[in-house]
């Protein structure tokens, strides 16, 4: 049974009335696990995961605990994302084509969520402040074989100062109180106190304030948290539709069985929520309805709000204009190292619609909408597609989870044996006659990595830091 802090108890005691007895007994509840299936790999059969059954909203998700050493995990099939979460992906539901931002982004449930719905066409831009996270946020971007994503690592002012009017659509998946993960996180329990919600608020607000900035006339923004706290959720709302007018709140759909509830109106009044007064003044503003709640005592999953609003056509466009990517080019022998890479190794892979570019020594492809970077902290370009070493060309890691079977020249479909062995780094020994190069290493149908062939064997060129031992 989850501890909870005394305050908070008697704050949603005070809020929910009559219902805050079954919200408090759902803390006794165990988590509900669950995963997403990736529509970007060649085969999005899994064999090794268990599936208890479809979450109610959405066509990938499915209830179950993912283990990530799983040919499902290892092969980027799965994303391990809990119910609620994967609400606000679909809510989002960016077109292919579309520039989407997702703001704060690690570890990458929602970005992994956008670029099933892209198609890896247009540009998803997934930023997180913190390095370190960013770098788990790109890991999770490389295996999930997405395309079209550039991970970088600014703070929203930085990003907007760059990027102004430039998206679509922009996800802020706000650092928050964190109270809908209480059953989920000790930790979470154990960082709140009665003010920390208000000072959460003051900080998605700051937030806010840069994401508006890159919102182009027409695009939209979704908002979300992982809290209870009507600080942080109605509050917040309130404060951005008075503070930016051409800003209007959209219905989220919630269909009947799902068991998603409205936004609470009453609760954007914060005197009332405070216990100040009895009496919302904001009770009969129906347009927060609009809103989503999930709640733990009402669905499988943990404590989420979503809001979603569209900017007006008709504001004033920024003066600033963003300019496209200047590549950089390859000098005379990394263009023939690449040329016959591609021609010796690739087969079908669709080049166009992108742009070929270095980064150091590394080669991209990067999505044809990126703007100019210089003097950005960039994690990921698009595809990565290898790196010169002296006179080679060696391809990355992250081509290997990008491409289908029928997009290379050869492929070497692994049994589970050779699968336990590849992942473990040692060297595949084969009778079966392969042109001496480079081989996609195959499990369940996808690619985990490449390999090298020379003479019945198959050099092992999965990443030191991604090899393990299956017990
Ligand atoms: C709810 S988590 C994002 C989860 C992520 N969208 C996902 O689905 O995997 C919020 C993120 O906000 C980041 N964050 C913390 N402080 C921030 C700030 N001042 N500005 C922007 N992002 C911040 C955190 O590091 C964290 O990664």
């Amino acid at each position: 049974m989850v501890n909870l802090p005394e305050d908070f108890i008697n704050k949603y005691n005070r809020l929910l009335g009559e219902e805050a007895d079954n919200f408090f007994k759902s803390f006794s509840k165990p988590v509900q696990k669950a995963y997403r299936i990736n529509p970007l790999k060649d085969n999005t059969s899994v064999l090794d995961v268990p599936d208890q059954g479809q979450v109610p909203y959405g066509q990938w998700g499915h209830f179950g605990q993912v283990s990530g050493h799983t040919v499902a995990h290892v092969t980027g099939v799965v994303y391990s994302q809990e119910p609620s979460a994967q609400f606000v992906g679909e809510v989002v539901h960016p077109q292919p084509g579309e520039r989407v931002l997702d703001l704060s982004a690690a570890p990458g449930g929602k970005t992994t969520h956008l670029a099933s719905f892209m198609q890896q066409k247009g540009l998803l831009w997934s930023n997180e402040i913190f390095m370190n996270r960013a770098k788990v946020l790109s890991e999770n971007v490389e295996r999930f074989g997405i395309q079209n994503t550039i991970v970088t690592s600014h703070t929203p002012a930085e990003l907007s100062a760059k990027l102004p009017q430039y998206f679509d659509k922009i996800l802020l998946d706000a650092p928050c109180s964190g109270e809908g993960m209480f059953r989920k996180n000790e930790t979470a329990i154990q960082q709140w106190h009665k003010d920390f919600p208000q000072e959460l608020a003051d900080l998605q607000r700051s937030i806010l304030h840069e994401a508006v900035k890159m919102l182009r006339p027409g695009g939209q923004i979704i908002y979300s948290t992982c809290t209870f706290a009507p600080e942080e959720d109605e509050q917040m709302i309130a404060w951005l539709t008075s503070a930016y007018p051409t800003l209007t709140l959209n219905t989220i759909e919630k269909p009947a069985h799902a068991h998603l509830s409205d936004g609470r109106p009453e609760w954007a009044d914060k005197q009332y929520t405070d216990g100040l007064t009895t009496e919302s003044l904001t009770k009969d503003s129906t347009d927060l309805k609009k809103t989503a709640r999930l709640w733990p005592h009402l669905l499988n999953g943990e404590g989420h709000f979503v809001a979603k609003l569209s900017q007006s056509k008709d504001i004033t466009l920024s003066e600033a204009v963003v300019a496209p990517l200047n590549p950089k080019k390859l000098d005379r022998q990394q263009q023939q190292l690449v040329t016959s890479f591609f021609d010796d190794a690739l087969v079908d892979f669709d080049l166009n619609q992108r742009v070929l570019t270095l980064f150091g020594e590394r080669l991209y492809l990067a999505p044809k909408e990126t703007p100019d970077i210089s003097g950005m902290k960039i994690l990921r370009l698009g595809l990565e597609i290898g790196t010169f070493k002296k006179k080679r060309f060696e391809p990355a890691h992250a081509l290997a989870l990008a491409l289908h079977p029928e997009h290379v020249a050869q492929y070497f479909d692994m049994t589970p044996t050779q699968w336990v062995d590849f992942v473990h780094g040692d060297v595949i020994r084969t009778p079966t006659k392969l042109q001496k190069g480079w081989v996609l290493m195959i499990a369940n149908g996808n690619g985990v990595g490449w390999g090298r062939y020379v003479e019945g064997q198959i050099k092992n060129f999965l990443p030191k830091g991604l090899r393990f031992s299956v017990k």
